[in-house]
């Protein structure tokens, strides 16, 4: 078949690169990505974060933040947008500016009996998306580097937060979620579904950085019928930011 998305090209260099967002101080080698934007005001609003520059507006304008982690080191935190080709445009332009580890911190809708808010680290993803097409060659699925995943579990452990790892079945249309699909990505052995994930890996991949994922449990899709389970309002969020940001310096 003569799909463009298999005719990735390993060796060409763009016709363009991404550039660096301007920021007022110097931009941290860290950064989390936090799909939450009430838990990023809500930093803000307690003092621990500040408005350090923005993203094109073009792209929604989102800020960029710098808080600090436990030692007093900087990390960049954002939100990317959802959706796998802005969340790459964001990864690419935060690499361009010298970023070299990234935790991811979202919601997913649970594939199997998970209650709401139970955190899961990927260890990999499944790629039902495009854009990781254009960021290695053609396959099903992309794994998270094992020290990586060693990383965000040791955390957890360290402060007995539950956690379950597992794969994340990553789509481009979440209106398409089929029980048909559904059921064969829980036999694949996927726990979760999320918009994102395989596209961060494989670009983070090419560009030689670090990715992590700290996911929770949101809506389910474990049973015969959808269950929103209220989940953009768990409580899961506001656990989940600060860990990703100590997270951030341990991948
Ligand atoms: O709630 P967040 O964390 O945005 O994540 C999930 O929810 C969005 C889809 O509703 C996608 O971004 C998906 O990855
Ligand atoms: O992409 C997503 C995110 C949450 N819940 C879903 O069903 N799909």
């Amino acid at each position: 078949m003569d799909l463009p998305l298999l005719q990735f090209d390993a060796t060409g260099a763009g016709m363009y690169s991404p550039s660096a967002p301007r920021l007022s101080e110097p931009w941290p080698s860290r950064a989390v990505m936090c799909f939450f934007h009430e838990q990023i005001a809500a930093l803000v609003d307690r003092g621990a974060a500040r408005l350090a520059g923005r993203f094109s507006v073009e792209m929604g304008g989102h800020g960029i933040y710098v808080t600090e982690d436990s030692r007093g080191e900087s990390v960049a935190v954002f939100h990317p947008t959802v959706g796998a080709p802005t969340a790459v445009h964001h990864l690419e332009r935060v690499v361009a500016a010298g970023v070299r580890s990234v935790v991811v911190c979202g919601g997913t809708g649970a594939l199997v009996p998970l209650a709401l808010g139970h955190v899961i680290v990927a260890t990999g993803s499944i790629r039902d998306e495009g854009t990781s097409f254009h960021y290695a060659p053609a396959g099903s699925r992309v794994d998270v580097d094992p020290e990586v995943v060693g990383a965000l579990t040791g955390l957890l452990e360290e402060q007995s937060v539950p956690h379950a790892t597992g794969l994340t079945w990553t789509t481009d249309a979440p209106f398409r979620e089929t029980p048909s699909k559904v059921a064969a990505r829980r036999d694949q052995g996927c726990l979760v579904v999320e918009m994102e994930a395989s596209a961060l890996l494989a670009a983070g991949r090419f560009r030689g950085v670090k990715v992590g994922f700290l996911l929770y449990a949101g809506d389910d899709l474990s049973g015969k019928t959808w269950d929103m389970r209220n989940w953009t309002a768990s409580d899961a969020r506001a656990r989940l930011l600060p860990l990703a940001i100590e997270a951030s310096g341990r991948i």
